[in-house]
C-alpha cells in the first residue's frame, strides 16, 4: 500500500460509510461512541471555530479593501531640507482639511510651545555662562547667577519631557537641539496624557515672573546681541509672548501651533478623511501625505516613497545667507539646488507632480528690509535690483531651468511663494495645490 492508494486505505480502515475522496473525512467524523452532551459540546466548539474563521476571513478583507483603497487614494510626499517648513505646511493641510482633528491636538501643543521656549530660555543661560567663563567679562553680574540657579528646573523639565517624546532617549541634553519626536505621530498622545509633561507645563507655570526678568534684562539683551545669538531664526520663538504662553488657561492658538517646532525624525503617516462640516473639504476624496525628517543624515528614508506617491511639494527658504545646522560648511540655498536636481532627475519620479515653494518669504522680506545684500552671497546676482520682486524673481528662473534640465521627460513647473506659519495666505496656496494633485490624478485615472 503507498500513501497515493486512497481507495485502498480507505476501503480498508473505515469502510462504506466515509467513501469520500475528502482526506479530511475521517478527522471531521464524530468519535465512536459519543454521548448526546459530548456532541452537543463538540457542535458548539465547531460553530464557535466558524464564526471565528468568519470574522478573521472579514478582517483579512477589510484590511485588503483598505490597503486597496490606500493604492488608489493620491498620496503626498513633503520634501526639503531640515527646517524648510514640511512639518508647517502639514498642519496648514490639517487646518483647512481636517479641522476637527487638528483641534483635538491642540493640548499637545501646549507642551511643545513651553519647550520651544525653555529652549530660549537655554540659550539665553548658556550665552551668560559662557559670559561667566570669559577672561574678563562686565555684562554680568551676580543678580544673572542668581536668576540662571532660579531657572535650573526648567532645563531638568526640558530633559524629562524631550526623554518622554523623543525617538532618541539618550541624546544629552543641553546642545542647542531641537525637540525630537517618534515616527508615527503618537507622540501627541503621549504629550496629551503624561503626568511627566503635566507637571513640566506647572513648573514652567511657577517660573513665569523669572523667565520675564530674564527677557527684561537689558544687560542680557545686550550679551544676545553682542554675541550674536538669535532666537528668532532656529522657529519655536515664544519670547514675546511670555505672559500669555505662561498663563494657566492657556490654549495655542492656530498660529501658535503653526510657529511651534518639533523636529521630524522618523516617517509620518497621516490620513486625511474628509470631514463632515469641514469648510475645506468639500467635495475632498481621502488623501494621504508623508511627512519626513530632512537633515542630510536622514534623507534615505525618502527613497521607499518614490514610487508609491503621486504628489512632492518641494519647500525650499531662500536662506542664502545660512548654512544647515547638521552641516556648517554647507549653504542652505546650495543645499537645497542640489536635492531639487536630484528630485527632478529621479526616473522614479518621472511621472510624479513635482510642486516648488519658496518658504519663509516673511524671513527674505524682512531681511531685506534690514539691509541684506544679495549678491555678497550669490555673486551671479550681481546687479539685479536688491529687492523681494528681484530675489524671487531670479531664483524661480534658476530653479525652473534645473526643472526642465533635469527632469527626464517634460513636465510642468509648479511654484508658489509661501510663509507657512500665515495660515490665511496658505489656506489659499493649499487649496490650489490640493485641487491641482487632484485634477492630474483624475486625468490619469481616467486614461488609465
Ligand atoms: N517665519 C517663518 N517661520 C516658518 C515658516 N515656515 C516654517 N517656519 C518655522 O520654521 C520652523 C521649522 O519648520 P518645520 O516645519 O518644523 O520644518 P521641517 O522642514 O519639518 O524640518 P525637519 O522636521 O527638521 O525636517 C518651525 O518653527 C516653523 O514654525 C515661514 O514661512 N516663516
Ligand atoms: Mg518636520
Amino acid at each position: 500500500m503507498t500513501i497515493s492508494d486512497p481507495g485502498h486505505h480507505r476501503s480498508r480502515t473505515r469502510g462504506p460509510s466515509l467513501d469520500s475522496a475528502d482526506p479530511f473525512a475521517i478527522h471531521m467524523a464524530p468519535p465512536e461512541g459519543e454521548t448526546p452532551a459530548a456532541r452537543a459540546e463538540r457542535l458548539a466548539a465547531q460553530q464557535y471555530a466558524e464564526k471565528m474563521s468568519r470574522q478573521i476571513d472579514e478582517q483579512i478583507l477589510q484590511s485588503k479593501r483598505l490597503h486597496d483603497k490606500k493604492d488608489k487614494d493620491v498620496k503626498i510626499l513633503l520634501l526639503g531640507q531640515s527646517e524648510s517648513g514640511k512639518s508647517t505646511v502639514l498642519k496648514n493641510f490639517r487646518l483647512r482639511f481636517t479641522p476637527q482633528y487638528f483641534d483635538s491636538e491642540r493640548n499637545a501643543w501646549r507642551t511643545v510651545v513651553l519647550l520651544n521656549l525653555i529652549s530660549s530660555v537655554r540659550s539665553i543661560i548658556t550665552a551668560i555662562e559662557n559670559e561667566f567663563a570669559a577672561p574678563e567679562f562686565n555684562l554680568v553680574h551676580d543678580s544673572h547667577r542668581t536668576l540662571c540657579a532660579e531657572l535650573a528646573p526648567l532645563l531638568e523639565e526640558e530633559v524629562t519631557v524631550n526623554t518622554l517624546i523623543s525617538a532618541t532617549p539618550n541624546v544629552p541634553p543641553g546642545q542647542g537641539q531641537d525637540v525630537f519626536v517618534r515616527p508615527g505621530g503618537e507622540w501627541k498622545s503621549v504629550l496629551a496624557n503624561s503626568d511627566e509633561a503635566k507637571h513640566a507645563v506647572e513648573v514652567v507655570f511657577g517660573l513665569r515672573d523669572e523667565i520675564d526678568s530674564l527677557w527684561a534684562d537689558t544687560a542680557v539683551r545686550e550679551l544676545l546681541e553682542k554675541k550674536d545669538v538669535s532666537l528668532k531664526d532656529g522657529g519655536g520663538y515664544f519670547m514675546d509672548d511670555i505672559a500669555r504662553v505662561t498663563a494657566e488657561d492657556y490654549v495655542p492658538t492656530d498660529s501658535d501651533i503653526l510657529r511651534a517646532r518639533i523636529k521630524t525624525m522618523g516617517v509620518e503617516e497621516h490620513f486625511f478623511e474628509k470631514e463632515v462640516g469641514a469648510p475645506g473639504a468639500r467635495g475632498v476624496k481621502d488623501f494621504w501625505i508623508y511627512d519626513v525628517p530632512g537633515a542630510k543624515g536622514s534623507r534615505a528614508v525618502w527613497i521607499p516613497f518614490f514610487d508609491m506617491v503621486q504628489a512632492i511639494v518641494f519647500l525650499t527658504p531662500l536662506s542664502f545667507y545660512e548654512v544647515l545646522e547638521e552641516d556648517s560648511r554647507v549653504n542652505r540655498l546650495e543645499d537645497s539646488v542640489h536635492l531639487w536636481k536630484e528630485i527632478c532627475a529621479n526616473p522614479l519620479l518621472q511621472n510624479c507632480q513635482i510642486i516648488l515653494f519658496f518658504n519663509k518669504m516673511d524671513i527674505l522680506k524682512a531681511k531685506l528690509k534690514a539691509g541684506l545684500i544679495i549678491k555678497e552671497y550669490v555673486p551671479s546676482f550681481a546687479d539685479r535690483p536688491n529687492t523681494y520682486a528681484g530675489a524671487t524673481g531670479y531664483f524661480k528662473e534658476k530653479f525652473r531651468a534645473y526643472h526642465k534640465r533635469s527632469s527626464p521627460k517634460p513636465r510642468a513647473f509648479f511654484y508658489y511663494e509661501t510663509t507657512a506659519v500665515d495660515t490665511r495666505s496658505t489656506a489659499k496656496i493649499i487649496g490650489a495645490v490640493h485641487e491641482e494633485i487632484f485634477r492630474k490624478h483624475l486625468h490619469e485615472s481616467i486614461l488609465i
